[in-house]
């Protein structure tokens, strides 16, 4: 329990929850499914405002589905491990092994550390991946990519790297409503039974298509999309965010962030949200304040 406010400053207390009452009203038993990306995991300390924002949107009548990332855990692990790994448009180039230690970090490790923090909070957490009831099944991803120099296109091995083929909401269809909150791995099955990462920004737009989520928030480290001069871009349509890619102001890591909005958007996603997730209780920020964070993406 956090300690109370002193007696002069409960009325702000109950102000303040006064003021998300119509935040609360518009989110009612709509889904949300929240983006916890590699980046965004570093301070224990935001871990455990992320579970708390979670747990108090269950509370409030909130359906939260949260898909992580780990990106940057997967990194070091790979590196103890003395196996080299290369990205392409984004996307970590997996091979046989690097697919094994994918699955383990994602699936294992990093999926408990966070049913653990919510669990903590008081939620009831449920820790699953894409292969758990055939959720996601996925199908290898390709990339064609434009050499700087030749300007000749070239198709890029991504080795296993799956994309999103198909969604069943099944599972998530049990579990929603119930008081239990789903936390994805952004692990999936290939249809022939093999295993492929699949990059976590495309895995919660896929969940967040299938389950016609109301609000896509995905949690980075970044304030959101910022231009050539680094200055945050507080609101983006699809045919700008085309743009910014096309002309290399969004690159790396940020492409299938965008790509992935855009998607989520054509799904029927009302809004796509790209919020800096190191910031204290970013979640409620977005969702039950007046003050939107971050880049919001729309139709
Ligand atoms: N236009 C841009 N605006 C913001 N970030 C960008 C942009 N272009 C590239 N990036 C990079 O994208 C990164 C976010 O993607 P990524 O590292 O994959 O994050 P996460 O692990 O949270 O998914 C930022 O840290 C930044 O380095
Ligand atoms: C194919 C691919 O790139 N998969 C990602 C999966 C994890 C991820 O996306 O984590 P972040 O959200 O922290 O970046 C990877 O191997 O890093």
């Amino acid at each position: 329990m956090s300690e109370p406010f002193p007696a002069n400053e409960a009325h702000l207390q109950a102000e303040v929850l006064a003021r998300a009452l119509p935040h609360m009203q518009r989110y009612d038993d709509a889904v949300v499914v929240v983006k916890y990306g590699g980046h965004a995991m570093g301070d224990e300390q935001v871990a455990r405002h992320f579970a708390q924002d979670i747990v108090l949107l269950e509370q409030a009548g909130v359906n939260p589905v949260v898909v992580h990332g780990g990106g940057p855990q997967i990194g070091a692990m790979l590196e103890k491990l003395g196996i080299k790994s290369q990205f392409a448009a984004g996307l970590r180039i997996t091979d046989k092994a690097t697919v094994e230690i994918v699955e383990m970090v994602l699936a294992g490790s990093i999926n408990k550390q966070i049913v653990g923090f919510i669990n903590e909070a008081g939620g009831k957490a449920i820790g699953l991946c894409g292969k758990d009831g055939n959720m996601v099944r996925a199908r290898k991803a390709t990339r064609t990519l434009v050499d700087p120099d030749s300007k000749i296109e070239q198709v890029v091995d991504l080795g296993f790297v799956g994309e999103p083929d198909t969604v069943d909401t099944m599972v998530l269809d049990q579990i929603l409503g119930r008081e239990l909150i789903p936390v994805l791995a952004p692990v999936a099955a290939a249809v022939d039974g093999g295993t492929y990462n699949v990059n976590a920004d495309t895995f919660a737009g896929a969940i967040a298509g299938a389950l016609g989520a109301k609000r896509l928030l995905l949690l980075t480290d970044v304030p959101g999309v910022l231009d050539k001069s680094k200055t945050l871009i507080p609101k983006l349509t699809i045919a700008e965010a085309h743009a910014l890619i096309a002309d290399g102001t969004i690159s790396g890591g940020m492409i299938p962030k965008v790509e992935t909005c855009i998607y989520a958007l054509e799904q029927g996603v009302e809004g796509v949200v790209i919020l800096d997730g190191k910031v204290p209780h970013a979640v409620l920020l977005e969702l039950l304040t007046d003050h939107g964070a971050g880049t919001l993406i729309t139709r």
